[in-house]
C-alpha cells in the first residue's frame, strides 16, 4: 500500500492506495470520530462490495443506503434519499458517511455530508479508475441541473480516500477507459514525463495490470494533490484541473446525463483544447495527432457528438463555472506539460476548433 497526503492544514487527508483495502477495519476507524456511519452505494457496486466495507466496520452503528445507478441521478433528489435515511435512523452531527461508489455517488455523498445538519465528516472508498484517479480526491461535491454540470455543491473533503485497485476488475472497459481520460488529463496539464509513459502504457492500464495501474493512480492523485493543497477553493491555478472540461460538460448536458460518460466527453474536450492551442501558435501542430492517437489507443471517442452544432456548445459553454463578467475563460496548453487558464482567444479560432474535432 502507498499513502498519499493531501496537505490543507486542519482539514489534511491520506491517500491510501494498493490492492486489497477493502474489508481492513484499521484504514477506515481512525477517520471515524463517532459511533454513527451511513454507508452510502448503488445498485451496481452494493451486490459487489457492500457486505465486504460493512463487515469491516462491526465496531460501529452502521446504516446502509443504495441508490439507484447512473449519472442522470445524480440529482438534489436523490441526495435527498440520503437526508431521508438520516433523519430516520438518527444520524447526529457526530456521523460519519462513507462514498462507495464511483465518481457520481463520491459527489453526492460528500455533498450530503457538506449539508447535513451544516456538516458532518465523510470517507471516500472510489471504486471506479476515475474515482480514483480524480472525482474522490480535492473536495468538489455536488450535483448536476439540467443546465449545467456541477452546477449545485459544495467544497467539503474528505477526511481519508480509500483506494483499492482490486476491485477495478469488475470495472467495465468502457468505464476503464473513463478514467483514463483524466489520467491523460494529468500528464497533459503538468507532467510531461507522465504524457510520455502513458503513450507506451496505457494498452496495460486497459489490461487492469495492477502495476501499471498503481503507478497511473500515484502519479494522477499527486499531481492534484499539489495543485489542491496550493489552491483548495479554486481561486486560481486549481481551475487547470478542468482541461477539456468546459467542451466536454457541453457535450453531457447536450446529449443527457450518462449518455456521454464524463471522461470520454472530456477526452474530445481535451482535443478541443489541444486544437485551439495549436490555432494560438502555443502548440507544436504534431500534438494533436499524438493525443488524437493517444484517446484512440485508450478506446476513447475523438470527435465531437454528430448531432451537436458549434451553437450548441457556445449555449452551455456560456454558464461554465469559469466565465468571469460574461467573459469565458478556458484551460489551453502553453506546452505538453503546461497548462493556463486564459481569455486570450479569439471567437473566430474557437469556432474554428468546434467545427474541426
Ligand atoms: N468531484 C470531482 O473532483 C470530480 C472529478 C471527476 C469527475 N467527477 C464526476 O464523477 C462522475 C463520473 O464518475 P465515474 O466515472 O466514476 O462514474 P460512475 O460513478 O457513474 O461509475 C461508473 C459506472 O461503474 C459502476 N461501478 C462503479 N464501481 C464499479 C466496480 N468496481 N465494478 C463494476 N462497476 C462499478 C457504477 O455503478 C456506474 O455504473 C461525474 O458525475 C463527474 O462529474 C467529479
Ligand atoms: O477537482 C477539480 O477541480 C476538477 O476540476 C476535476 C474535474 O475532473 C471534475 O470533473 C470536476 O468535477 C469538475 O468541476 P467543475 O467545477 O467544472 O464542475
Ligand atoms: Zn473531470
Amino acid at each position: 500500500m502507498q499513502t498519499l497526503h493531501v496537505a490543507l492544514g486542519e482539514r489534511s487527508y491520506p491517500i491510501h492506495i494498493g490492492p486489497g483495502l477493502l474489508g481492513q477495519p484499521d484504514l477506515l476507524s481512525p477517520y471515524i470520530r463517532g459511533r454513527q456511519v451511513m454507508l452510502v452505494t448503488n445498485e451496481t457496486v452494493a451486490p459487489l462490495y457492500l457486505n465486504k466495507v460493512k463487515a469491516s466496520l462491526s465496531a460501529f452503528q452502521v446504516d446502509t443506503v443504495v441508490l439507484p445507478d447512473g449519472e442522470v441521478y445524480k440529482t438534489l433528489d436523490t441526495v435527498n434519499l440520503i437526508f431521508d435515511q438520516l433523519l430516520e435512523k438518527r444520524h447526529n452531527r457526530t456521523t460519519t458517511l462513507i462514498a462507495l461508489g464511483g465518481g457520481v455517488i463520491g459527489d453526492m455523498v460528500g455533498f450530503a455530508a457538506a449539508t447535513y445538519q451544516r456538516g458532518v465528516d465523510f470517507i471516500q472508498i472510489p471504486t471506479t479508475l476515475l474515482a480514483q484517479v480524480d472525482s474522490s480526491v480535492g473536495g468538489k461535491t455536488g450535483v448536476n441541473h439540467t443546465l449545467g454540470k456541477n452546477m449545485i455543491g459544495a467544497f467539503h473533503q474528505p477526511r481519508c480516500v480509500l483506494a483499492d485497485t482490486t476491485v477495478l476488475k469488475t470495472l467495465p472497459t468502457r468505464e476503464l477507459s473513463a478514467g483514463i481520460a483524466e489520467v491523460i488529463k494529468y500528464g497533459l496539464i503538468c507532467d510531461q514525463s507522465f504524457f510520455a509513459w502513458l503513450q507506451m502504457h496505457t494498452k496495460d492500464l486497459l489490461a487492469c495490470d495492477d502495476t501499471a495501474l498503481g503507478y497511473a493512480i500515484k502519479r494522477s492523485c499527486l499531481a492534484k494533490a499539489e495543485v489542491v493543497a496550493e489552491d483548495e477553493r479554486e481561486g486560481g491555478i486549481r481551475a487547470i484541473l478542468n482541461l477539456g472540461h468546459t467542451f466536454g460538460h457541453a457535450i453531457e448536458t447536450h446529449e443527457g446525463y450518462g449518455n456521454w460518460l464524463h471522461g470520454e466527453a472530456v477526452a474530445v474536450g481535451m482535443l478541443m483544447a489541444v486544437d485551439l492551442s495549436i490555432r494560438l501558435g502555443w502548440l507544436d501542430a504534431s500534438e494533436l495527432e499524438v493525443l488524437r492517437r493517444l484517446l484512440e489507443q485508450a478506446k476513447l471517442p475523438v470527435t465531437s457528438p454528430t448531432d451537436m452544432m458549434p451553437e450548441d456548445f457556445l449555449k452551455y459553454m456560456a454558464v461554465d463555472k469559469k466565465v468571469v463578467d460574461g467573459s469565458l475563460r478556458l484551460v489551453l496548453l502553453e506546452a505538453v506539460g503546461k497548462a493556463i487558464v486564459t481569455s486570450d482567444f479569439s471567437h473566430d479560432a474557437l469556432l474554428a476548433t468546434l467545427k474541426s474535432i
